[in-house]
């Protein structure tokens, strides 16, 4: 079944529209992870079920119930579940993305309003918050949708849709929503579903196209330390009393080394060494140093040796220290001693570990850590979410044609990848469906997701939508 030349035109001719559309989208700051814009991200919610049932998409909102972040209840945004086409000789692809994006302010460093999508004439970029982290390549499934309704076409495959806002903060909700639905049989919203797409990585560099086969886990900590009733002068109390900032950062500065060897004992032995056959998969990715010096803007990479560099992504374990809540950050010289803080730490994981395995190592250790200080503050850990590392079988129809739809649209042959995030849906939906799934990026290793600047470039952005397109009717090519 070749891609109609119509819809690839159509994409092609609508590219401004689809640029306008995205802006619509980055406007709405549907930031899980800070309570304060819970009602953008049910704000976003109501935007792209009104896009999709505008398109055609007969969609059911699922209320995922409350939770508590930073001891404050909140609802939870809803899941989008969407259906169109029930055609029994076609097979079925069930798409996931995220409408919910990570936070950003002017202030942390963005040349342009984070929340403005700005679109770059010069260098094609277009940056804002989300336009690829996830909702470009949302947009790109309605692009492909608005092409096939506003031209007339039939879609090649059935389309069911499964889109959340709450991936950027541990999808909570999600898994059991997943869990229920496929224990309704055929009444499951998943019924007959024939494999997964999900749109929400990204190349390696910014040349090769991709497709990924694999994701690191995540466990998420919170490490507590308190002591004071109140913050304090450290001209008074300095040298007084046990500080809280000087225990934490004792102890979250013996979690990991300058060169990445995470400390927490047990944490690197259960990743068993690389062999040579697969080493010789990392040599022949289309990845350098210089991608990587490129992409973050420095030269600092832990080794010059591509390979070593590369394993440290797809196939090592990492622990980052992200923040430290209620320390004092401000500008001028506050002399301050925070009467509590909390640090914010994360170690991705690779199979065969697990968040299970992983939980109880961090925790006996930071204790024991905590124990040698002799402080008379008071320490809590708490794991904030997890989810397991992700590998699929790379051989199967689903990336086959995958594998042909990017040689239609890059002509090129796109590199099989492991990604370094974490998408934990990916693996509740090949567990509880039992088909394969594949992840296919839009967007270029340099796109800065999660960082200041975020941008998608347009050509990811147009080409992607054709790829995402084209990828459906190879799908629908494959015999049953
Ligand atoms: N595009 C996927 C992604 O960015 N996933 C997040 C998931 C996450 C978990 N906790 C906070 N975010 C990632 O960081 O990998
Ligand atoms: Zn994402
Ligand atoms: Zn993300």
């Amino acid at each position: 079944m070749a891609t109609p030349s119509q819809f690839l035109k159509f994409v092609d001719d609508n590219a401004d529209r689809f640029i306008k559309r995205l802006g619509e989208a980055v406007a709405i700051p549907s930031v899980s992870g800070d309570g304060k814009y819970r009602p953008e991200v049910f704000r976003m919610s109501a935007w792209l079920d009104g896009q999709l049932q505008s398109l055609g998409v007969t969609t059911k909102l699922v209320d995922l119930g409350k939770h508590v972040m930073d001891d404050q209840e909140l609802p939870l945004p809803p899941a989008i579940l969407g259906r169109i086409g029930d055609d029994p000789k076609k097979k079925t692809v069930l798409i996931y993305g995220h409408y919910d994006v990570q936070p950003a302010q002017k202030s942390d460093g963005w040349d342009t309003e984070p929340f403005t999508l700005v679109v770059d004439e010069k260098t094609g970029k277009l940056i804002g918050r989300g336009s690829t982290d996830d909702k470009g390549p949302i947009l790109g499934w309605l692009n492909v949708l608005e092409a096939h309704k506003t031209l007339g076409l039939e879609l090649p495959v059935n389309l069911r849709f499964c889109f959340e806002g709450m991936e950027e903060n541990g999808s909570e909700g999600l898994d059991d929503l997943i869990k229920t639905e496929v224990t309704k049989g055929k009444e499951s919203w998943f019924d007959g579903v024939d494999c997964v797409c999900i749109s929400d990585n990204y190349w390696l560099n910014s040349r090769t196209p991709c497709l990924t086969y694999g994701l690191r886990g995540l466990v998420y900590f919170k490490l507590t330390i308190s002591g004071p009733a109140r913050d304090l002068h450290s001209g008074v109390f300095g040298r007084m009393v046990h500080e809280p900032m000087t225990d934490l950062i004792t102890i979250m500065g013996k979690l990991v080394t300058p060169d990445g060897t995470i400390l927490v004992p047990g944490v690197e032995d259960m990743v068993p060494s690389a062999q040579d056959d697969e080493i010789a998969i990392y040599e022949k990715l289309d990845y350098s140093v210089k991608d990587v010096e490129d992409a973050v803007g420095a030269p600092i990479t832990l080794s010059q040796d591509k390979v070593s560099v590369i394993m440290g992504r797809m196939r090592l374990p990492s622990l980052s220290l992200h923040g430290i809540e209620g320390a004092f950050y401000g500008p001028g010289a506050k002399t301050v001693i925070p009467a509590s803080v909390s640090g914010k730490f994360s170690i991705r994981i690779v199979p065969p570990q697990t968040p299970e395995a992983i939980e109880p190592l961090v925790k006996k250790y930071v204790e024991q850590e905590f124990a040698k200080l002799n402080s008379k503050n008071k320490l809590k850990i708490e794991n904030l979410h997890d989810g397991r590392p992700w590998l699929a079988d790379h051989r199967h129809w689903n990336y086959e044609a995958a594998i042909r739809a990017t040689e239609a649209v890059y002509k090129r042959s796109p590199d099989l990848t492991r990604e370094g995030g974490s998408i934990p849906v990916t693996l509740t939906f090949a567990e509880s469906l039992g088909v394969n799934v594949l992840l296919l990026p839009m967007g270029r290793g340099d796109d800065g997701a999660h960082s200041t600047n975020e941008k998608i470039d347009r050509s990811n952005f147009i080409e992607g939508s054709k790829l995402l397109g084209t990828y459906l009717y190879e799908v629908g090519a494959i015999k049953a």
